[in-house]
């Protein structure tokens, strides 16, 4: 795990060996304290080189172990110690990564030399944690207060030339580093003083003091202000704050106490447990399956390298964007002059001039791509008109994608030559940043199809998550119940202000009626429209509130008969200062409106609580979840959550939809359920589906056992 050799006649070269990154599991940690123990007292050595096996120097603390009451081996600050007081200079040789511990473990070492295309930093923050084995310490101490803390923040990964600015890094080089590094300890051999003679205590970080800051008060309060405003109710930003302050003001030993009790307080909290599934949940996506067996590693993609957008409106010209940032020559088709013409300085500018992208106004243009993503207007007899005329233009073998949100993959399908040719790639806006991509597979999608969409998400950089085909797909079909009681909450008494409160302290950056003004308020009544929900294909004389014997809200509807479309007509459920102007205020116009709504259909307003309001909308919104799985759309929960953090910003600290409902209790969520669908049994989104009710009975399994029972509830299905 740790291996020892002495090259070049007196360096001791140890390379941690444990793959893919080198994180510090038991054995590692157990390997680098006997291996340093070994270099000091070997007489043959005058200086220690630390690198990692395979390019990746070291990913950190091994975050599988994280769950471990009492973790084996011997600590990450022990073995930092241990480096640090070593008399022999110790020299880190960085290649790839060092992340998290292996950052620590660099800093621990008195000289650090790293490769080009290195990349350092302390993502911890994104698991809940801060950098807890003395990164928090010495990090300031070396490259100053206000360097330390926005990389302990930010969890950024600092590229190698800004980390050689700041100090971090000693020297940066192009060649073989191990070499550099080993040439470097043992400078003593041309040069005068020898390193390897030299005092090492100002290399001893923790020898250090912090370089000073003027009006440190001043700059922790601004700090911490600012962290509490962005960190949506996280713990672990505001811990970072903290224990940098530490460093500033306690010497060295004060400020490992009081890191070991931050740590203490984080370490097995419900935050970090959250932060650190989503870690896996991210990665878990890339092991896809059908319900035909097909999977990840029994099916090969084929080779992608020219793609077609059809469609530039604000969706298709993201797209372009990422494909094209994907290394991919893109066609952008719009039919429309004047939209092709805005669209082509759009994807110029979001592209800074680079990326290969040619522009035409003719279907044609297609005829010799790879893969084509639609991306036109969400209307089902357009889309079945672009995909008859793709399948005659384009070569064969061409996939054809589309980046529908809702619409029926097959439909679409059955309208080309080749259906197995055809996947869902619905992207969520804007789709050049968001992370989030839904490959949906049809009934007749062929294996290859969907594993060629699966890898072309991972060239974008995106979190790929295969699904099945049904209305919204996954992510959508969740939102709806979730968005239904919202507007069921307004009708019973609440205010947009009330219920975007509450989900806000939740976590989300938005609360729900924020986003719907922001996604704009006609979006939604066009689908509501086309399902005949309202609008002409309504039946006269239908009651407003019931569709198809249910409880139904028309108040979108309303709203939009108004004109009030959100942010882009300067209001929807808030008031904004002009058409496009993006800060909400209250509007009183709406309070009377709902009064007098109310008042039409004898509705008596009644007090709502932020707990009524986080469990109507968020129960209703994973009850859906478990269906999903039921019906086998979504293959497993960690992909559910994936696609609600990536996807719909659900916070990463409460570790998406499913999880959250493993955290407060599966028996509680149905008791929640159970009680609110009496209360509103014309609801049948708050009647708990079956496959919660049989995991309550099952005994409430943890989430990685869930899919045992699911399996035996659809084998009786
Ligand atoms: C004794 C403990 C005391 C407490 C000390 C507390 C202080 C220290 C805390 C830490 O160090 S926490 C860990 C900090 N490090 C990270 O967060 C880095 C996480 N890893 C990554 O960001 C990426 O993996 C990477 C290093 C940038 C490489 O990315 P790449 O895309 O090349 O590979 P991945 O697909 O992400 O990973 C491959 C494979 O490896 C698994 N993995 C990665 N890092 C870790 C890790 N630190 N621990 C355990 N496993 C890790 C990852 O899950 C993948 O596994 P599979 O999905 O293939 O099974």
């Amino acid at each position: 795990m740790a291996q020892y050799r002495v090259v070049s006649g007196s360096v001791a070269l140890i390379t941690i060996q444990n793959p893919p990154v080198n994180a510090l599991r038991a054995a590692v940690r157990e390997g680098l304290f006997n291996t340093i123990k070994r270099a000091s007292s070997d007489p043959q050595v005058r200086s220690v080189v630390l690198s990692g096996h395979n390019g990746t120097f070291c990913g950190g603390a091994d975050i599988k172990e994280f769950g471990n009451v009492s973790l084996p081996g011997p600590h990450l600050v022990e073995i930092f110690q241990l480096m640090e007081d070593l008399v022999k200079p110790v020299v880190a040789a960085i290649e790839g990564f060092a992340l998290g511990g292996g950052l620590e473990l660099a800093l621990a070492c008195h000289y650090r030399i790293g490769h080009s295309k290195a990349k350092v930093g302390f993502p911890e923050v994104n698991l809940g944690l801060f950098p807890g084995a003395g990164g928090s310490q010495r990090l300031p101490r070396l490259v100053g207060v206000p360097a330390a803390l926005d990389i302990i923040i930010t969890g950024r990964h600092v590229a190698a030339g800004e980390a050689l600015k700041l100090g971090l890094l000693d020297r940066v080089i192009d060649q073989n580093t191990v070499d550099a590094a080993v040439t470097f300890s043992k400078i003593q051999k041309c040069t005068s003083p020898p390193i390897s003679g030299k005092p090492l205590d100002n290399h001893r970080l923790g020898n250090r003091p912090c370089p000073p800051l003027e009006n440190m008060d001043a700059f922790f309060e601004e700090a911490m202000k600012r962290v509490h405003s962005r960190a949506r109710g996280a713990v672990a930003p505001i811990t970072c704050v903290q224990a940098v302050r530490g460093a500033a003001t306690l010497p060295f030993h004060k400020g490992m106490e009081l890191e070991k009790m931050l740590l203490g307080t984080l370490f097995n909290s419900a935050q970090a447990q959250a932060s650190q599934y989503c870690f896996f949940a991210e990665r878990a996506g890339a092991r896809w399956s059908m319900p035909s067996g097909a999977r990840w590693d029994t099916c090969k993609a084929k080779p992608i390298s020219t793609a077609a957008v059809i469609g530039l409106g604000t969706m298709g010209r993201g797209i372009t964007v990422a494909l094209a940032r994907a290394g991919l020559s893109v066609v952008a088709v719009e039919t429309q002059e004047h939209q092709l013409a805005e669209a082509q300085r759009a994807v110029s500018r979001m592209l800074k001039g680079g990326g290969r992208v040619s522009y035409s106004p003719d279907l044609q243009a297609a005829a010799e791509v790879d893969l084509v993503v639609e991306a036109v207007f969400e209307d089902m007899a357009i889309k079945e008109k672009i995909f008859k005329q793709l399948s005659e233009v384009c070569k064969p073998g061409t996939l054809l994608t589309t980046n529908t949100s809702t619409l029926d993959i097959d439909r679409l399908a059955s309208c080309t030559r080749d259906p197995q040719l055809v996947v869902g790639m619905h992207f969520f806006a804007p789709a050049h940043i968001m992370r989030l991509l839904e490959v949906v597979y049809g009934p007749r999608s062929s294996p290859e199809a969907v594993a060629t969409a699966m890898q072309l998400g991972k060239r974008m950089g995106k979190v790929s998550v295969a699904v099945g085909n049904c209305t919204g797909f996954v992510g959508n079909r969740m939102l709806k119940p979730y968005l239904e009681q919202a507007n069921f909450l307004l009708e019973e008494g609440a205010t947009p202000e009330l219920v975007d409160a509450a989900l806000e302290e939740f976590g989300f950056p938005m609360g729900v009626f924020k986003m719907s003004d922001l996604s704009g308020l006609d979006v939604g009544w066009r689908v509501r429209k086309e399902e005949g929900l309202t609008g002409p294909g309504v039946t006269a004389g239908q009651p407003m509130r019931i569709r198809h014997g249910r409880r139904y809200s028309p108040l979108g509807d309303l709203m939009c008969e108004e004109g009030r479309y959100g942010q882009k007509t300067g209001s929807g459920w808030y008031l904004y200062d002009k058409p496009g102007g993006r800060v909400a205020r209250s509007d009183p116009w709406l309070r009377n409106f709902l009064e007098q709504y109310r008042a039409r259909h004898g509705l008596v307003a009644r007090r709502i609580s932020q707990q009524e309001v986080l469990e109507r909308c968020l129960y209703a919104l994973i009850n859906e979840g478990f269906r999903v799985l039921e019906d086998g759309i979504a293959a497993s929960p960690q992909n559910i959550d994936a696609i609600y953090v990536f996807g719909y910003s659900w916070p990463k600290h409460r570790g998406g939809p499913m999880f959250y409902a493993s955290q407060v209790g599966l028996a509680r969520v149905l008791e929640g359920l159970n009680h609110y669908h009496q209360a509103h049994p014309d609801v049948p989104h708050l009647e708990p589906c079956s496959l919660l009710r049989r995991l309550v009975a099952s005994g409430s399994p943890p989430i990685n056992k869930w899919s045992e029972v699911v399996k035996g509830h659809r084998s009786q299905l």
